[in-house]
């Protein structure tokens, strides 16, 4: 490291979360009975001189008057700013350490209740400038020293021209003031940091933004506590994604752009281009093509369970992850399919509408109980098996079938042929997977075997069902009534007009692909997507991924981890073992599985370790991605 290189910290709202002239008069007005009023005028000062736009010196005079504090305060602060440092700062505790003879603190803050907090980070007392109180007898506050430069205008920039260092200056602060230092030409380089307060004034005028001390270390090659700064993962959100989503990538540090509906393949193909994470739901297609733009993903969280609209093998081939939300809404689907079931049975739509126009149609045609009707139920998984138990409890006889052996929940029977089904059962609902060998499952001659006057649901996948045919089953009479939820074609956008056949047909149900669309399904899946993302962002854990190798990893533990993700031909975990071998690193804990793609190679390694290890790994042949975490 060359030693000519200085490093300049601000400490109010950079180096811990807060002003701490705020925190004080906290504790120290804390009787007042006008307290907010006061406690915003300070508020307003710091602001006002933060940004540029009032005399420093003027202000800090008018906070001092204003606060009323004395010296017994102090320890109450210096105990609350402890626990309020900037949390990249705590994470990099090392760096200071490592670097104490080149970080400076540079504030317009008091050295009363800065150096306490900063020499804990290893930073030297004679590296911290800032201003000292002046106390009276009785210890209060009462101004400060005037001949410190630190109280003046401009002050920082006479510290920094008294301090004349000599060789490279970085200068990392939310403030204007700290700008001004490289505007003086006395720093290389300013960074504003807006882990806790963003100044546009000073964003606008930064040539460098760190929303981290990772960014700083990660931009300048120095150590840093992370493997790679989290601000610099991207994060795209399709489709009106629940907002809690939002927060939980938000809350990691992650950048993130949110589109309410979405993308045809074109406007994705430029959208997703320097993207880590893409979130979407049933509607986007993450096609191959999509695929070849994405130059740096690494996860795609379908919001919901079908994953159909993803190029799942192109994802493994290039080494992206896919999570889905495989539970998270299946109640609520269930419970659509239920009352849809009552609603047809009594022709529910069609009474409503005809009310709606004026007409009283008091009538029992048509209408029918569904207790000791049969209910078809195809495809036994998550949602059928349970739609299966709440049926039975409203009396109806439940058949189901399935192309592979499911556990008979209740007194459900099972068919062993789908005709077997079709021909008994008074209800018949979809509840297939989205798999492409299922397209055009039921048709015509589906609909031909279903008995007279049965009713139909699909609220599984569009391309399911024919939809003419289906048509075709409800105009000729066969069918009483259908109730569909999905479709072949589903408008992009709720601007976009539904077009389809089944339009005005009657004792039909039509309802825009909402079967999961609940409060409780949309927040639960907005907590559990986002969080199996994290957990594979940081810990490389796959379990419950759709189209990786499951591997549920233990915590890193005072280790470095390589993940390694390669296509699976023979002699690449050799390679690996040899390379590491070769370098002779520690292994601490390996961890491998494969399916017929690719290989997922995970391994924690005793943390010093020659570098070099790293790129010979990285050229291994066949080698998908790799990365190293800690
Ligand atoms: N409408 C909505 O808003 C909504 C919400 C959630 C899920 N879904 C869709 O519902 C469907 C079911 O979801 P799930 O969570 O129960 O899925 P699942 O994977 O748990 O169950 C699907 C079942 O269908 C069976 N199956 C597949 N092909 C079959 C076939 N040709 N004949 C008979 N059985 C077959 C599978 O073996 C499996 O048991 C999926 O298509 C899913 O995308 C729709
Ligand atoms: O919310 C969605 O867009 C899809 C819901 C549903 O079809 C699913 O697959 O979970």
């Amino acid at each position: 490291m060359n030693k000519d290189k200085y490093f300049i910290l601000d400490f109010d709202s950079t180096f811990t979360k807060v002003e701490a002239l705020d925190e004080l008069g906290e504790i120290s007005l804390r009787d007042e009975q006008n307290k907010e009023e006061i406690l915003q005028q300070i508020k307003e000062l710091t602001d006002s001189a933060m940004n540029g736009n009032s005399s420093f010196s003027e202000g800090l005079t008018k906070r001092l008057q204003l606060l009323k504090a004395n010296r017994k305060h102090l320890q109450e602060l210096i105990a609350i700013l402890q626990e309020k440092v900037s949390d990249s700062i705590h994470r990099n505790k090392a760096f200071f350490e490592e670097f104490a003879d080149q970080v400076l603190i540079v504030s317009s803050g008091f050295k009363e209740f800065i150096l306490p907090i900063v020499s804990a980070y290893g930073i030297k007392e004679e590296n911290v400038h800032a201003n000292t109180f002046e106390f009276d007898e009785q210890g209060n506050i009462i101004g400060y020293d005037p001949d410190n430069v630190l109280c003046q205008d401009k002050g920082k920039i006479k510290l920094l021209d008294q301090l004349g260092l000599s060789g490279d200056v970085y200068v990392l602060g939310d403030g204007y003031t700290d700008y001004e230092i490289k505007e003086a030409g006395l720093a290389n380089k300013f960074y504003a940091f807006t882990e806790n307060v963003v100044r546009d004034k000073v964003v606008e005028k930064a040539e460098h933004v760190a929303p981290t001390l990772e960014e700083f270390l990660y931009q300048n090659k120095l150590p840093m506590a992370v493997s790679y700064p989290k601000n610099r993962i991207k994060v795209l959100l399709l489709e009106g994604i629940h907002p809690n989503a939002v927060e939980l990538f938000k809350l990691e540090g992650y950048q993130i752009e949110t589109v309410p509906g979405a993308l045809n393949e074109e406007e994705l193909c430029n959208q997703v281009k320097d993207v880590s994470i893409l979130g979407i739901r049933s509607k986007t297609q993450v096609t191959a093509k999509v695929l070849e733009h994405a130059n740096r993903l690494m996860s795609i969280g379908a919001f919901c369970i079908g994953t159909n609209q993803i190029a799942l093998d192109t994802c493994l081939k290039a080494g992206i992850t896919v999570f889905n939300a495989p539970f998270s809404n299946t109640r609520s689907v269930v419970e659509l399919a239920l009352g849809e079931i009552i609603m047809l049975s009594r022709r529910i739509f069609d009474k409503s509408m005809k009310m709606h126009q004026g007409v009283w149609d008091k009538s029992a045609a048509g209408s029918i109980e569904v207790r000791d009707k049969k209910l078809g139920i195809v495809g036994y998984g998550n949602i059928g098996a349970q739609l299966s138990v709440l049926a039975e409890a409203m009396g109806m006889q439940v058949y189901y079938y399935d192309v592979v052996e499911k556990l008979q929940l209740g007194n459900a029977r099972k068919c062993e042929t789908l005709q077997e089904l079709l021909q008994l059962a008074d209800f018949v609902t979809l509840h297939v997977d989205g798999s492409p060998s299922n397209t055009n499952l039921f048709g015509k001659a589906e609909f031909d075997a279903m008995k007279p006057g049965a009713v139909f649901l699909n609220l599984s996948r569009g391309h399911v069902v024919e939809i003419p045919a289906l048509v075709e089953a409800l105009k000729s009479g066969k069918l009483a009534g259908a109730a569909v939820d999905v479709f072949p074609y589903e408008p992009a956008s709720n601007n976009e007009e539904f077009v389809n056949e089944l339009r005005g047909l009657a004792n039909v149900i039509l309802t825009p692909h909402i079967g999961g669309s609940t409060t409780e399904a949309q927040e639960n899946i907005a907590r559990f997507v986002p969080t199996r993302i994290m957990q594979y962002i940081n810990t490389g854990n796959t379990y419950q991924s759709v189209n990786f190798p499951n591997i549920q990893l233990p915590e890193l533990n005072n280790a470095h981890r390589l993940i390694h993700i390669h296509a699976n031909v023979p002699g690449v975990l050799a390679n690996i073992n040899n390379a590491l071998a070769r370098n002779e690193v520690n292994i601490l804990g390996q961890y491998l599985k494969t399916n017929e793609q690719i290989g997922y190679v995970i391994t924690d390694i005793d943390k010093a370790y020659d570098k070099q290890v790293v790129s010979e790994l990285r050229k291994i042949p066949h080698t998908i991605k790799f990365r190293i975490l800690y």
